[in-house]
């Protein structure tokens, strides 16, 4: 398989240093992870570089336990790398948390059940110590659909309009950086593209720059400008494909031969020429990689 360095569409790299104009939104340089697992470790990442431009939607694609949400954690500044160097719009990791710049949803939607849908979404700010804006709160409310839940408490919503309020929560502080780590992972298919087109939307309205780790090879080619592929564990960056798909998409597109020309593209990269994805494109836990845990 031959490793795509620079986009034709120049959206993203896999060699920012190279590239330094095409990694202005996410900028990682040589970044590794090995966990300490009791007397044993493990090597998630082996080197990663991937460099997008500032304002892109990118995806992350790759078999389970490659280290997508590694990457994520890094650059959220919840985990630190081994080696390696994380830049988000020109900020570090940690400049960029203390400026409160980072928007995070979950597949999990991880809302407190106590508090209302509005005193959700005000988190984020509370956290911060920044005074929340009414209108904020019920624009956010309103852009995710919610109006007149603002009361409700998240057991009374369904499992959409909960993923709803966590990307509401997400944008609450009018993040430039939007990590999401299979926001809709756990939701049906109806619900799921109904939730794609949403998130399309909300995006466009506040561009922020995004990346997403999901299993869904039809929604990484919906929503993304880019979508890298990672090796199996330890995970690197295989391949950056640029989704040149004009906006906004609609559930049309998905049914448009250029469309499934980019699903079977990424198919072929992530399983070979005998396939291996689900009818709903989904990234199949059978690909698991066998690599040995090393012992320390
Ligand atoms: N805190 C941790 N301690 C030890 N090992 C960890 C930790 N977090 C992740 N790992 C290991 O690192 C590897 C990568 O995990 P990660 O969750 O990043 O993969 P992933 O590609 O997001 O997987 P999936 O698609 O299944 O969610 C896995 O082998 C995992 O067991």
């Amino acid at each position: 398989m031959t490793s795509e360095t620079t986009l034709t569409s120049a959206v993203a790299t896999s060699d920012p240093a190279a590239n330094p104009d095409l990694a202005t939104g996410i900028n990682l340089q040589g970044l590794t992870k090995t966990f300490s697992l009791g007397r044993k470790s493990v090597q998630a990442l082996a080197e990663v570089n991937l460099g997008t431009k500032r304002d892109s939607f990118i995806s992350l694609l790759g078999p389970s336990g490659c280290g997508k949400s590694t990457i994520l954690r890094i650059i959220a500044g919840l985990e630190t790398p081994s080696t390696g160097e994380v830049l988000v719009n020109g900020m570090s990791a940690k400049e960029i948390q203390r400026a409160h710049e980072i928007g995070i949803a979950f597949q999990d939607s991880a809302l407190l059940p106590w508090r209302t849908i509005e005193h959700n979404i005000r988190l984020p700010l509370e956290v911060a110590g920044i005074k929340a804006d009414p209108k904020l709160i019920s624009d956010l409310i309103d852009l995710v659909g919610l109006s007149g839940f603002e009361k409700a408490k998240p057991a009374q919503l369904s499992g959409g309009m909960r993923q709803r309020a966590s990307i509401a929560r997400c944008l609450a502080v009018q993040p430039t950086l939007m990590l999401l780590d299979e926001p809709f992972g756990a939701l049906d298919d109806m619900t799921r593209q109904r939730m794609n087109l949403e998130l399309q939307r909300i995006w466009t309205e506040r561009p922020a720059t995004t990346l997403m780790v999901t299993h869904g090879i039809s929604e990484a080619v919906f929503l993304s400008d880019v979508v890298a592929v990672m090796s199996p564990r330890p995970g690197k960056i295989d391949q950056v494909v640029p989704i040149d798909l004009p906006r906004p998409r609609t559930p049309d597109l998905q049914r448009a031969p250029e469309f499934h020309a980019y699903v079977d593209q990424l198919s072929e990269i992530l399983f070979g020429s005998h396939g291996g994805v689900d009818p709903h494109g989904e990234v199949s836990d059978g690909e698991v990689d066998a690599a040995e845990e090393q012992s320390a």
